[in-house]
């Protein structure tokens, strides 16, 4: 296992800078998911990790031990850490076992040592009874196996996945998440997954980056980044979210007192007074307030049919917001005026926070100021 140490670490190419004076710090052992839109600079970040760019400026270390910047460069063979790719890169004329053997022979290892591993690492990822065949004779979920089987054999510190699970079909992809959870607990090693889909960073890292513009926005617990997104930008980006714009007036009992659509509500977040938005999820939301919640007019744009009940979107006519998610049992018809109840939401400044800032706090519900 190995931790990651990234101290204001930039790389350029030509005009772009990819990745942008960050800083962070990776637990050992952790399951860490790289995540943003694309060009964001994940998998600049993930190749600087495996020696294969360096840095401009800054220093990464792992486990302590300088690798990149400060005058020292540690080769990427030299960097204790295997790769698992989107393309599997199996040599296709090899059988399963052979593939995973072929690096520890070149390690020199015994081959009663390189059988021993071969087989521990099939069995780790589920293909016991494979070792024989060759890759065109496995599905795609099987050849990703084999990859993560042959980094696994190699016992590094630390394994990067660059979008292992994007050649898969959605199906597939779902029973690999929990596979990978499964492997990553057992293995016992530092993982850093990149990934561009926000769901499967979320249904998989215990801690999640998320990358913007080759800056780090947030890096936090999945929980954390959904319930108290630090940007806007990380609140449109996970899960969903919706921002509404506010004006905070001040903060009150942990919480934050906001003026929205002419009312005053006292809402969940972390924002000093001044411009901010709103972050608000479906969850957050319902078609029939209850008395005493607060609520907002609006005027139901589109409906669709999602997971057994209805999806509604929603205008809050002069919020200046974009349309807002809004569960319902029943359809209701494009058109419609409704009074939307707002049971949670997280409020930032418009400008975003630094993670630093915000202070740790309880989730509560909202209410409003009479
Ligand atoms: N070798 C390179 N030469 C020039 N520009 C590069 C190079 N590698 C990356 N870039 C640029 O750096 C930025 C970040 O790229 P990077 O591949 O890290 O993004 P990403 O978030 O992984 O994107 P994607 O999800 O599309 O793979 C992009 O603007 C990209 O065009």
């Amino acid at each position: 296992m190995a931790e990651i140490a990234f101290q204001s670490v930039t790389r350029n190419f030509a005009a772009t800078t990819a990745v942008a004076a960050v800083s962070f710090t990776v637990p050992s052992g952790a399951f860490f998911a790289l995540v943003g839109p694309s060009g964001c600079g994940k998998t600049t970040v993930l190749r600087l990790i495996a020696g294969l760019e360096r840095p401009d400026a800054g220093t990464i270390s792992l486990d302590g031990r300088i690798v990149a910047g400060a005058g020292r460069f540690v080769e990427p063979g030299q960097r204790d850490l295997g790769m698992v790719f989107q393309s599997y890169a199996l040599w296709p004329h090899m059988t399963v076992a052979g593939n995973i053997a072929f690096g520890l022979g070149l390690r020199g290892l015994s081959h009663a040592e390189q059988w021993a591993r071969t087989a521990e690492a099939l069995a780790l990822v589920g293909l016991e009874g494979q070792a024989d065949r060759r890759p065109h004779q496995l599905s795609g979920g099987q050849r990703q196996r084999v990859a993560l089987a042959r980094s696994l054999a190699m016992r590094p510190a630390l394994i990067l996945l660059d979008e292992p699970l994007a050649n898969l079909d959605a199906h597939l992809r779902q029973a690999m998440l929990a596979e990978f959870r499964r492997i990553h607990r057992q293995a016992r090693t530092t993982f850093v997954f990149v990934t561009h889909d926000q769901n499967e960073a979320m249904a998989l890292a215990d801690l999640v980056a998320v990358m913007d513009r080759g800056r780090m926005q947030q890096i936090a617990p999945p929980q954390e980044l959904f319930a108290r997104p630090a940007s806007a930008m990380v609140a449109r980006f996970v899960g969903q979210g919706r921002t509404v714009p506010v004006e905070v007036l001040g903060t009150e009992g942990g919480l934050v007192r906001v003026r929205l659509m002419g009312r005053d509500l006292v809402l969940p977040g972390a924002a000093p007074a001044g411009p901010g938005w709103l972050c608000l999820r479906a969850r957050d939301l319902t078609l029939e307030p209850a008395p005493g919640q607060p609520r907002l007019a609006g005027r139901v744009s589109d409906l669709r049919f999602e997971g057994g009940d209805y999806m509604l979107s929603v205008d809050l006519e002069g919020s200046g917001a974009d349309l807002v998610e809004v569960p319902s049992m029943v359809p209701v018809a494009p058109g419609a005026e409704v009074s939307v109840g707002l049971s949670g939401g997280w409020v930032l400044p418009r400008e975003g926070l630094a993670r630093e800032g915000l202070a740790p706090m309880a989730l509560q519900p909202a209410y409003e100021v009479a």
